[in-house]
């Protein structure tokens, strides 16, 4: 028997997806047995890149159970960000990768499936009037598109919520939130445009100890409620690290000025790309290389920034992604497939020797000293981390994406859109979650009730 775990009032709360939200769904009639397929598309706007996913459901009546069929999964670069002074190619970035939902979601279902788009920090990062103006370009387009558009159907999420969805879904696919379940996981996610740090701690003096309440999250499931230590850091993703790093974080328009870092390789001139702008970088040929001056460099960018919680102990397993996976897989540290398990020391002793290396070919990652280097100083001298902690990395848990805080956030806002009451729980390792749901129909809304059953997706 499965385990109840989540509360429908929670979800609402980290999608944003108020309850006095007037959501109206195209009505549907159909015939009682009718067995279905169901859909729904997921944009995440994230500071380096956009990503669509497209979700399959099917529903069928005799008995058995609706299943999460597939996931179509999409993504494109730079980031809406980028388009900063032009929303205009935001718009039609979005309106391209809608042509894949297009293609992926029969005609006769477009007006009854829902889309939504999801930014993260490099909007965050934006004066509020730019990202809202990309915002709007976005609303736009979604407005004119075939796609069923629930209220808020674009918008910023917060550091937050990012860390706690991130939270939650790592817990479950590795399945530590069932009620017996003593233990869980932590989540550091290292974005382009900012890092998110989340556990749950065993002492109360680690909640007692945080500087600001934007350092705890609370929320309710399996009968209790949970107390994390959460908080995202905007500014500190590897790639606006890089920025002030390289003591580009004020250049604006077109940049002439080179800038030099003793984290690149000595004789290393380059251009780099983020955020819409190009700049030229380059090594320190006449000053000091290697780790430890590269280190004094990237300090700056963390040292009175980060809080380290009172509590870090050895025996809480943290679940590393994104640019921690991407950077130690440049570095040979891990394989791009199965990730693996790593201690703080194994990025430090990386670091010193991505440092040190001198070639005369142009380098293939000029920005590994910098990026194994800035993650060695995030983790120690950033979060307090002890060189012997091990940290799992991953991009996938159970054969499932890391990156499924999305998945299971499209799926949950699915079915809020829907209106339905959910329970969530967690069953065995070939089922991935059971929702229990109940949806509210009215004027021919759609009819669902019973349950909703996610399987593992199978390997092929
Ligand atoms: O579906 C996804 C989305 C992001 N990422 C990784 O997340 C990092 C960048 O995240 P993002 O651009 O979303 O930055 P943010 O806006 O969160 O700072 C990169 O390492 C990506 O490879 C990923 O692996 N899968």
């Amino acid at each position: 028997v499965c385990t109840p775990w989540l509360q429908a009032q929670v979800i609402n709360s980290l999608l944003d997806l108020s309850s006095s939200s007037r959501t109206v769904l195209p009505s549907l009639s159909r015939p009682a047995n009718y067995s279905h397929i169901f859909y729904a598309v997921m944009f995440d706007a994230g500071s380096t890149g956009t990503r669509i996913h497209v979700f399959t459901f099917i529903h069928t009546d005799s008995g058995k159970l609706p299943v999460l069929d597939n996931e179509m999964f999409y993504s494109t670069k730079p980031g809406l960000s980028a388009y900063v002074d032009i929303p205009e190619m935001a718009a039609q970035t979005v309106r391209t990768m809608l042509k894949v939902a297009k293609n992926a979601v029969p005609r006769l279902e477009w007006k009854r499936t829902p889309v939504l788009l999801r930014a993260t920090a490099g909007l965050r990062l934006l004066p509020a009037g730019k990202a809202q103006a990309l915002l709007d370009q976005v609303q736009h387009v979604f407005d004119e598109s075939p796609f069923f558009v629930p209220d808020n159907s674009v918008s910023i999420m917060n550091g937050t919520k990012e860390g706690i969805l991130a939270w939650i879904t790592m817990n479950f696919l590795t399945g530590h939130l069932r009620k017996e379940t003593k233990s869980t996981v932590g989540i550091l996610d290292l974005g382009g445009g900012s890092t998110q740090i989340t556990f749950l701690p065993k002492l109360k003096k680690t909640i007692e100890d945080v500087p600001g309440a934007d350092y705890i999250a609370r929320f309710d499931a399996l009968n209790r409620t949970f107390e994390l230590y959460s908080h995202s850091y905007l500014g500190n993703g590897q790639m606006v690290a890089r920025l002030a790093v390289l003591g580009a974080l004020d250049a604006e328009g077109t940049v002439h000025e080179v800038f030099r870092s003793s984290c690149l390789p000595k004789k290393f001139r380059g251009e780099w790309s983020f955020g819409g702008l190009t700049y030229q970088v380059s090594g320190d040929p006449d000053g000091y290389t290697g780790y430890k001056t590269c280190y004094q460099e990237v300090l700056k960018a963390v040292k009175g920034i980060i809080h380290q919680p009172f509590e870090l102990e050895d025996n809480t397993v943290f679940y590393a992604f994104s640019y921690y996976y991407d950077v130690a897989v440049d570095a040979g540290l891990i394989g791009d497939v199965h990730g693996g398990r790593l201690q703080v020391r194994d990025f430090k002793k990386k670091a010193k020797e991505a440092c040190s290396k001198t070639t005369k070919r142009p380098p293939a990652f000029p920005f590994l000293c910098m990026d194994m280097t800035y993650i060695t100083c995030l983790l120690k001298d950033g979060f307090g981390f002890k060189e012997s902690t091990v940290l799992q990395l991953s991009k996938k848990v159970n054969n499932v994406e890391s990156s499924w805080a999305l998945g299971i956030q499209s799926l949950l806002v699915f079915l809020v859109v829907l209106r339905t009451s959910v329970n969530m729980q967690h069953c065995d390792d070939s089922t991935l979650a059971v929702f229990n749901v109940k949806c509210l129909v009215d004027n021919g809304v759609l009819h669902v009730s019973g349950t909703w059953q996610i399987n593992t997706p199978r390997v092929i």
